[in-house]
């Protein structure tokens, strides 16, 4: 088995490793009357989801070490005190009528697909028999987004504190994967176990961008809050170098909000994708800049995000999701999570190829536009290219809400020279 340090520096270094979640039967395991409270704007339907993520899979996987969480989780398992613990802080964290003997009394294969495709009640006493759920432990819907309840920054792994109960399971798993899995040397930061701890504290991978080694992009809206990112401020350590944190204030609606990665990814050394309303117009939604200098702390505000990276150093160009010209095509490219790419080195993306008017700029921009399933399969070269957008189609899995970026987790990233 390799063995990996944990190393993301940026948002764009070649990718060295990635953990991604197959979506699977907690997809499906819910109704119309209760796919808000799974954070879902509808419902899907697993057999279209897991085709189109297999195209996206098989895609990522050609560019670097892919892994699941399923298996991930299970390897964990095997060790008893593991599991023994990973099933009270479980307990500890959800209101539960599970039996934590029937767990136990569970294969770790059987146990790992439980506790993400839910655990059923078990009707066997009168209160049981009275509720209305169908699950003693919900399924995690949401977690085929990996990217939100662990993310990789610089060496360690900072673990979410969901603003969402439903996603919770989701950070416990990921820490026992990174605390316990012999694959992985890292050191995991969760702001539940810090002394410093606060109820209003919430952190999801999706708001958390690592633009360059000093600097980070934090997004905060319905999901990140402001106590979140004092917690993560807290954490730096910035003896050695001055260090930067770019707050962005997002919309509470629509969802489609949810997270910075959602109005604003990295693309290449010099290229950015933008949500323009939100990211480059003027409006009421703050841009913060943040300065660590030998302990000391400076607060501004900026222009916009663009401009100030451009003033740390940065060479970005703004590439507009949903084209320049119509902000209906814009608004609706967003939705579909048209902003929302993963980069698999400078210049090599992975995006929905559904929002054409955003693959139309990116195309004008240089990049070559592949098929997801043409470059998984091998039938399109990826080393032809140096510059392209690997498009999945997806018309099933963005109604989860969230995009490429979402659906990873890089925990390895090579250095880039700026
Ligand atoms: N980074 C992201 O934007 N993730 C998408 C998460 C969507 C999921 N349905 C949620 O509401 O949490």
């Amino acid at each position: 088995m390799d063995t990996y340090q944990i190393r993301v520096n940026s948002e764009i270094g070649e990718l060295e490793g990635v953990i991604v979640h197959s979506p699977g039967k907690e997809v499906e395991n819910m109704t119309p009357k209760n796919a808000e409270r799974a954070l879902y704007s509808d419902i899907l339907n697993l057999s279209v989801a897991q085709k189109e993520y297999g195209h996206f899979k098989n895609a990522l996987a050609k560019h670097a070490p892919t892994f699941e969480v399923r298996e991930l989780l299970q390897d964990v398992l095997s060790n008893q005190r593991v599991k023994e613990t990973l099933i009270d802080h479980i307990f500890d964290n959800e209101h539960t009528m599970a039996s934590r003997h029937f767990l136990l009394g569970l294969s770790d294969e059987e146990l790992a697909r439980q506790l993400l495709e839910g655990v059923i009640l078990v009707k066997d006493n009168l209160t049981k028999y009275f509720s209305k759920e169908r699950y003693a432990l919900r399924p995690l819907h949401n977690f085929f987004f990996t990217r939100d309840a662990a993310m990789a920054v610089r060496d360690k792994v900072l673990i979410g504190r969901m603003a969402n109960q439903v996603r919770g399971r989701e950070a416990l798993i990921m820490q026992a994967i990174f605390d316990y899995h012999p694959m992985f040397r890292t050191q995991t930061v969760n702001p539940v176990q810090h002394a410093t701890f606060n109820d209003k504290i919430s952190i999801e991978g999706g708001d958390v961008l690592v633009a360059r080694e000093d600097v980070l992009l934090i997004g905060t809206g319905t999901r990140t809050s402001s106590q979140g990112i004092d917690f993560i401020l807290e954490q730096i350590e910035s003896k050695e170098q001055v260090r930067h944190i770019i707050v962005q204030e997002l919309p509470e609606t629509p969802e489609s909000f949810i997270h910075l990665d959602m109005v604003f990814t990295f693309l290449d050394k010099n290229k950015c994708m933008v949500f323009e309303p939100i990211v480059m117009k003027p409006n009421r939604y703050q841009t913060v800049h943040i300065t660590i200098d030998n302990g000391k702390v400076n607060i501004k505000n900026e222009k916009n995000i663009v401009e100030c990276l451009n003033n740390l150093g940065f060479d970005l160009e703004p590439v507009f999701c949903g084209g320049t010209k119509d902000p209906w095509a814009q608004e609706r490219e967003q939705w579909h999570s048209g902003a929302n790419f993963f980069a698999l080195a400078p210049g090599k993306v992975l995006g929905y190829a559904r929002n054409v008017y955003t693959m139309e700029q990116m195309n004008k921009h240089g990049f070559e536009i592949l098929s997801a399933e043409d470059v998984g399969s091998g039938k399109v070269d990826i080393s032809k290219y140096e510059k392209y957008v690997v498009a999945v189609e997806g018309s099933e899995l963005p109604r989860g809400g969230g995009g490429a970026r979402c659906m990873t987790m890089p925990f390895k990233r090579k250095p880039i020279t700026w």
